[in-house]
């Protein structure tokens, strides 16, 4: 078990799905799993998470919040008011309750609580599956400079952690939080693109998984602008540019853009519903 500022505190999760299985993948490394509660109403869901990670499961949200000190509400922005409302006596102002939901204001969130609970927003991505997921948070208004502690340090057990100011977190969901799809739609085309050169397809998948790799890795080691390592492979006249040249022919830049900018604005309209 690594040393961590979590102390002994016990952790549960509120439905159990696809990031809430990231989370305790993470946090199994650095809390005792007899300290983390999962529920969700799928019994097959919880099966699978108490067999593969040794937490305590149960259907019981309610029980959660019985046994534990902070609670990470998991479930879809759509059902989030009903199950937050149904918990509101049982989450009371000696928990921290982090919500990761998109586009759920710290301001509705409180509206759903009872007064003086500690609220944080979180927007997590899915790499925090493998450890390496990039999160930024924000506080409520009874959030203690410890309660943020406790939210980065159950983040940091799956990759990293900003604390932003909450007007930031629809575009970090419109980026980072959507921003895997992205990446992978980037691949896949890429993949595509090789086999119809005439690759075979597993030689493509490898060298673009690489390239995708080493090309993050040299700037996160550098710290270079992206545009310093762009021309390092841009050879005048030569084979780059015109690929570069058929990219921004193709409207890539205007189209990630959009992107992000339709997944934002998605985020914003999710806090009306
Ligand atoms: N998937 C992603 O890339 C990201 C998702 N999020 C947010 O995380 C939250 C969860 O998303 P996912 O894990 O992707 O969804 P998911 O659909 O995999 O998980 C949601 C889980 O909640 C359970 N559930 C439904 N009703 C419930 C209830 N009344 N009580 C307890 N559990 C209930 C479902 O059975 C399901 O297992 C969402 O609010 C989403 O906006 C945030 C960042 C990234
Ligand atoms: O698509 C969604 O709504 C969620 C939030 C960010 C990533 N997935």
């Amino acid at each position: 078990m690594n040393q961590n500022n979590l102390g002994n505190q016990r952790i549960g999760i509120i439905g159990g799905g696809a990031m809430a299985e990231a989370l305790l993948r993470g946090l199994v490394k650095v809390v005792p799993p007899a300290q983390l509660t999962v529920s969700d109403p799928s019994q097959e869901r919880l099966d699978f998470l108490r067999e593969s990670l040794q937490v305590i499961t149960t259907e019981d949200n309610q029980q959660v919040c019985a046994q534990s000190d902070v609670v990470i509400l998991a479930v879809k922005p759509q059902v989030m008011a009903s199950v937050v409302t149904a918990l509101r006596d049982r989450l009371t102002p000696d928990k921290l309750v982090i919500s990761i939901a998109a586009g759920i204001r710290l301001e509705q969130l409180a509206a759903w609580l009872a007064d003086g609970v500690p609220v944080v927003r979180v927007m997590p991505n899915t790499p925090a599956l493998i450890g390496k997921g990039a999160s930024a948070l924000a506080g409520g208004t009874y959030a203690t400079e410890a309660h943020m502690a406790t939210a980065v340090a159950i983040l940091e057990a799956v990759g990293t952690a900003d604390v932003v100011g909450e007007a930031y977190l629809d575009a970090v969901t419109g980026l980072s939080g959507s921003g895997p799809a992205y990446v992978y739609l980037m691949i896949e085309a890429m993949i595509d693109a090789g086999v119809h050169e005439g690759l075979p397809r597993d030689l493509a998948r490898r060298l673009v998984l690489q390239t995708f790799r080493g090309s993050t890795a040299l700037l996160l080691e550098r710290g270079h602008h992206p545009g310093v390592e762009r021309d390092r492979v841009t050879s005048p006249g030569g084979t780059t540019i015109a690929g570069v040249k058929a990219l921004e022919d193709g409207g890539v830049r205007a189209a990630l853009f959009a992107a992000v900018q339709a997944a934002t604005k998605r985020s914003r309209e999710l806090a009306g519903k």
